[in-house]
């Protein structure tokens, strides 16, 4: 049966301006971020493949869509981005259901991705943090545990940062969205993380 989605005009064009003013707001933050974030993205480039490089292995972990972005980051760098080129080491913490459910049935859902950095993590590892609001508190464990045990950090966040921004220090990486609103942050996400698999390529094959 054909669909007949009929719609009085009004609605219609109060729909198209609420859908132009996402466009419209996503531009302005993403704007506002390649003035204050370049910078930082280029530092974790240099760290991502020093770490690549040496052996090591990037960890990528957060929650709802940050989650989504944490296996799309790891697909990139295993699969590929743009350009063929030899696999890299990265896996996300957020897809095996028997360790999620386990450790948050177990011990505590705040411990979902520490246990995982301590099983998993080896010093000169690099763990990608993302949390919009900067507050979830497994992504903030994590941080802790990775920190522990001289796994750089590259904080993927919003809100001014949060409770992660008081945890970084100066060799850490902090991509902070200059925005409140989740949505806005996770589409400024997803250009860094791009922004991020770009770099590396750069300058693992030119
Ligand atoms: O994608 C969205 C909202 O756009 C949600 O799934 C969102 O990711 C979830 O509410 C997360 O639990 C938020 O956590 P966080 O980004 O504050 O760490
Ligand atoms: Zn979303």
């Amino acid at each position: 049966m054909a669909h007949n989605n009929v719609m009085d005009k009004d609605t219609l064009e109060r729909l198209r301006a609420r859908a132009s003013q996402h466009f419209l707001d996503s531009i302005a933050v993403k704007q506002e971020a390649e003035k204050i974030l370049p910078d930082q993205v280029a530092r974790g480039i240099v760290a991502m493949t020093d770490c690549l490089r040496a052996g090591g292995k990037v960890m990528a972990c957060g929650n709802g869509g940050s989650a989504a972005d944490a296996q799309h980051f790891a697909a990139e760098l295993i699969g590929r981005f743009e350009r063929e080129r030899q696999e890299l080491a990265a896996i996300a913490l957020t897809t095996d259901t028997s360790i999620l459910t386990a450790v948050g049935n177990d011990y505590s859902y705040d411990e979902i991705f520490a246990k995982q950095v301590r099983g998993l993590g080896k010093k000169g590892d690099i763990l990608i943090g993302i949390s919009t609001s900067g507050n979830s508190k497994n992504v903030v464990r994590a941080i802790e545990a990775a920190k522990k045990m001289g796994i750089q950090i590259i904080a993927l966040t919003g809100n001014g940062g949060g409770k992660i921004a008081t945890l970084l220090g100066v060799d850490d990486i902090h991509l902070c969205a200059p925005s409140t609103r989740t949505a806005r942050i996770q589409e400024t996400h997803l250009v860094l993380l791009h922004a991020l698999c770009d770099g590396v390529d750069h300058l693992l094959l030119d």
